[in-house]
């Protein structure tokens, strides 16, 4: 059994980044990572553009100015504007070439079409010089940033379609237990509900993961195989859930020690996820997560999804670890390190009832995960402790 200190690192230098880059489009790029510098093709503004509705000056010295018309935000004509006169002007128009600043309406009177500065304007105020965001050909994002719905709204402000981004893994999810339905049947005795591979996928989507594939297989021992055979074949991660303990019924370590995955860890000193197994095979990488729901998706957060993040390229893809004030009391029975569905608020933890492996709930609440190492054995309410924020 290797600590959880020690799985982490494991997992850590056994991840290389992904060095395969894929053009996408913007508008499919949310949570990917920029394989590359991404320059402008265009200045930002692309024109010299008004900043609030008003009037654009000829000159900034007068008082009083004979008004010649407006420019539109839209307009492509850039009237003449001499000295002593204004044209009506909206946000986002194009500047007259000639004007020498913009006046916003609510700092003038309009008497007899003369427009009456009631204060003084400074140069170029209210006008946004082209390229003043960005100029073409400078570096709009720079390869690693994580693309966000900003990054998205400012790469299409800038007219950009598609970008080089790493490729995210294309994962598995392998469901086992022969007392598995989908939800909307009706349960027979010794059933229950499969719930895992749901979970997984959607913990995996709210990540940015969407290349996934499900795969169900009864505790049989060829099939159980070969779907893995297969998946590895296929897949860049493979994720197995259950199966993976020491039941007579439990082959998925016999069949990965069979297709003589490279093992790097079987079982860590935590609860939950004692018997989490991992392993890679050829450029596969492999988790096997124990069945109990509890235990599958605190090992997913723990271990898979900074693996995850790290092959897509992020460079801030550690667990998201912090510290926080206890407002619970909490004893560990055993010696193993503890994963406890926590929320977290306002620099205040309180650790959540149900902690059982089998049982969703307190996950369901849960924003935070306590982490109690192996030598912390007791929680007192106002002691210092470990969280991990949960995405
Ligand atoms: N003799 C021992 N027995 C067990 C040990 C041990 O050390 N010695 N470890 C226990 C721990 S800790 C865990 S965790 C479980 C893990 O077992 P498996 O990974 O083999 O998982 P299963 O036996 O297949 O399932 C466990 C539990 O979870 C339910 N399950 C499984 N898959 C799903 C799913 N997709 N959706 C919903 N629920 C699922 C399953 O029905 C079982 O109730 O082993 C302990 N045993
Ligand atoms: O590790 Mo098991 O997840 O304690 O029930």
């Amino acid at each position: 059994m290797v600590p959880v200190e020690k799985a982490l690192q494991l997992v850590d230098s056994h991840i290389t980044s992904t060095n395969k880059i894929v053009t996408i489009s913007v508008s499919e790029s949310l949570g990917f990572v920029l394989a590359n510098d991404v320059l402008s093709p265009i200045n930002m503004p692309p024109f010299r553009q008004s900043a609030m509705d008003g009037y654009a000056l000829g000159s900034i010295e007068e008082k009083a100015f004979s008004l010649k018309g407006e420019v539109q935000a839209g307009d492509d004509k850039d009237p003449e504007l001499k000295k002593g006169e204004a044209i009506r002007i909206f946000t986002g128009a194009p500047v007259p070439s000639e004007a020498k600043a913009v006046i916003m309406q609510e700092k003038i009177e309009v008497n007899d079409n003369k427009v009456i500065l009631l204060e003084s304007v400074k140069p170029n105020a209210n006008i946004r010089p082209a390229g003043e965001q960005i100029k073409e050909g400078e570096i709009a994002l720079t390869k690693g940033t994580i693309i966000n719905a900003a990054g998205i709204g400012y790469l299409a402000t800038l007219g950009i379609t598609h970008i080089e981004v790493y490729k995210k893994p294309s994962i598995a999810i392998i469901t086992t237990g022969n007392e598995l339905v989908p939800p909307g049947q009706k349960l027979k005795y010794g059933q229950i509900y499969e719930s895992n591979s749901v979970m997984l996928s959607s913990a995996l989507k709210t990540s940015g993961f969407a290349d996934i594939s499900f795969y169900k297989v009864e505790d049989e021992y060829q099939a159980t195989r070969s779907i893995i055979e297969k998946t590895i074949k296929q897949c860049d991660v493979v994720l197995i859930s259950g199966g993976i303990s020491v039941g007579d019924y439990d082959f998925v370590g016999k069949a990965l020690r069979d297709l003589q995955v490279d093992e790097i860890f079987y079982k860590v000193k935590q609860k939950p996820g004692k018997p989490l197994y991992f392993a890679q095979k050829d450029r596969t990488t492999i988790f096997a997560l124990p069945g109990n729901p509890a235990s599958s998706l605190s090992c997913f957060y723990v271990y898979v999804l900074p693996a995850l993040q790290k092959t897509s390229g992020l460079q801030d893809y550690r667990l998201k670890r912090s510290t926080s004030i206890s407002s619970s009391g909490y004893s560990k029975k055993g010696e193993r390190a503890e994963f406890l569905k926590a929320i977290e608020k306002d620099n205040t933890v309180t650790i959540l009832d149900g902690q059982a492996s089998s049982m969703l709930r307190s996950f369901a609440l849960a924003n935070a995960l306590v982490y109690l190492p192996e030598e912390v054995s007791e929680i007192n309410p106002g002691d210092t402790i470990q969280i991990i924020n949960l995405p």
